[in-house]
């Protein structure tokens, strides 16, 4: 697929997401592979306000995440999660965003090192079709230094689909397509949302 064909591909992305008001303060940062053999990928060019659709939204790196060629525009702080991904997986793309939910729930399960879903249709939007089905997220800790945080975060990379919260911060969730990426947050939100409404209601699950 060529580069233009991948950027329109993340642009929508980014626009819907940014629908769903998912990028408050400029955070929030997604990446699309380019290309395998070299690995190449775009990323969101760090610190730019991902509601708005210009020129400059991403920028064209290669599996270690620098710059290729001469560009305007910085990587995100982030891209090194990005470079775990597509390094481990087959995954073609990756989106990180910040909510209240994802991040309240980090919080919550902090203590047990994941979050554990069962019995929810929306499961299915995950792959999960066995009605006992146990969908598990990681959380990991939330680390200012982003190599600390790559290596934190890497461990829990099995496959070209996944997901892992970083503790009040954000949660990446990666992909096989972009579509199947952004199915998988989706799901992900709407299973935080409900357990958080749940609690709200002083039901534990
Ligand atoms: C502005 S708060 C969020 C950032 O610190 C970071 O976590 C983030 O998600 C966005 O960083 P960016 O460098 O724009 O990709
Ligand atoms: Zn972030």
């Amino acid at each position: 697929m060529s580069l233009a064909t991948r950027w329109l591909e993340l642009a929508d992305i980014k626009d819907e997401l940014a629908a769903r008001d998912w990028f408050p303060g400029t955070s929030g940062n997604l990446a699309i592979r380019v290309s395998d053999d070299p690995l190449e990928f775009l990323v969101t060019a760090s610190g730019r306000d991902k509601r708005k659709r210009t020129p400059e939204d991403f920028v064209h790196v290669d599996a270690a995440g620098r710059l290729i060629g001469e560009q305007t525009g910085k990587p995100s702080a982030e891209t090194l999660l990005h470079v775990e991904v597509f390094n481990r997986t087959d995954a073609t793309c990756s989106l990180h965003v910040h909510t209240v939910d994802n991040n309240v729930i980090s919080e919550l399960h902090a203590a047990t090192g994941e979050v554990v879903f069962t019995g929810q249709e929306i499961i299915k939007a995950l792959g999960y079709w066995d009605e006992d089905a146990v969908v598990r997220v990681p959380i990991i800790e939330n680390h200012a230094d982003i190599p600390t945080l790559a290596a934190a975060f890497a461990p829990h990379i099995h496959a070209s689909a996944g997901a892992v919260l970083i503790r009040n911060h954000g949660i990446t969730v990666w992909g096989e397509t972009p579509d199947a990426a952004k199915r998988y947050l989706e799901a992900y939100e709407f299973l935080f949302s409900y357990t958080l409404k749940l609690r709200a209601l002083g039901v534990h699950s």
